[in-house]
């Protein structure tokens, strides 16, 4: 790998309706958005990848309040906490002209972070009266010590390449984290897991109630379709019978309620093959714990 590469998080934060998503689905290009797909799923923490020749841009979504009757909520919070503790570099959303109060609070999460703030001021192109900018980027300014600001507009690709090409430079040197070819988020997979996780507890959880962990193999996105594979670990033959149930039908009925859920978080359509494995000591092994991603800072 060229000692040069660079590679690391990013967060857009700004309050609803600055262009936010606009922004992040034009940096990474077609590829993330299961934000747009979905609205709601805007509140998850989730990372879009930009791979380019010299750099790989991992962007995380603005973390925000989520819906306590959600089942996922718990692992949401943990990965919105998380997501602003690790960035190298953020970018404070606004729109020209405009600095409300919750456009404060946005600036207010960030001030803790002690990481470079961009600010890009956005939807310049609806500004009618040109004048009003300068005044506007000065006073700006004075609020935060900004570590660029970037008047633009989100729609405007040009303007996109030169704001990617600005936090290029904040990141750090580094390796990859990701394979060029990989758009999906840990948390995506995470969550994937814990969904599929949380069917065999309902299904099997009064006879297995701490007995199987989750990995998942698998997880493509191909258009309309996401295809995931994932393994149920077990501790003993026994648990794995149960699991399957007679004829395989138990099985048959996690995956298919899991495929359900699974199809509500993503917006696609999705394909899941479910395989049961006993591995003995799972629980309690961290390399086994390692190996099927719940050591993983989303998790
Ligand atoms: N004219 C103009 N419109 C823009 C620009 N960027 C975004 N918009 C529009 O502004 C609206 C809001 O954009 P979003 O990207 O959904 O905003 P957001 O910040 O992600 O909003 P939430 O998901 O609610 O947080 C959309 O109608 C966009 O098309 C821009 O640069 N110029």
């Amino acid at each position: 790998m060229d000692a040069d590469f660079k590679s690391g998080y990013i967060v857009l934060v700004g309050r609803p309706n600055v262009g936010k998503s606009t922004l992040l689905n034009h940096l990474v290009g077609q590829k993330v958005s299961i934000t747009s797909r979905r609205p709601q799923t805007t509140r998850n923490r989730i990372l879009g990848i930009r791979t380019r020749a010299d750099a790989q841009l991992l962007f995380v979504d603005t973390p925000g309040i989520h819906d306590p009757k959600n089942p996922l909520n718990r692992y949401m919070m943990r990965m919105a906490q998380g997501a602003l503790g690790a960035v190298d570099v953020a970018v404070l959303v606004v729109e020209a002209g405009t600095f409300r109060e919750d456009d404060a609070r946005a600036l207010d999460l960030l001030r803790p972070l002690g990481k470079p703030v961009i600010l890009v001021v956005n939807k310049v192109d609806t500004l009618k009266n040109k004048s009003r900018l300068l005044p506007f980027l000065q006073a700006m300014g004075e609020r935060h010590p900004f570590a660029e600001v970037v008047p633009m507009s989100a729609r405007a690709p040009a303007d996109v390449k030169a704001l990617e090409d600005l936090l290029v430079k904040y990141l750090p040197q580094g390796e990859p984290f990701y394979g060029e070819d990989e758009i999906t988020d840990r948390s995506m997979r995470f969550m994937a897991a814990e969904l599929i996780r949380e069917q065999v507890f309902r299904s099997v959880g009064q006879e297995l109630p701490y007995a199987s962990a989750v990995g998942i193999d698998e997880f493509k996105e191909e258009g309309r379709l996401t295809r995931i594979q994932a393994t149920i670990y077990v501790e003993r033959p026994g648990q794995k019978a149960i699991l399957i149930g007679a004829g395989g039908e138990r099985l048959k009925q996690i995956g298919q309620a899991a495929r359900l859920e699974l199809e509500k978080l993503l917006g696609t359509k999705v394909f899941l093959g479910l395989w049961v494995k006993v591995k003995t000591g799972w629980a309690t092994d961290a390399n086994v714990l390692h190996s099927i991603g719940y050591d993983r800072n989303d998790g």
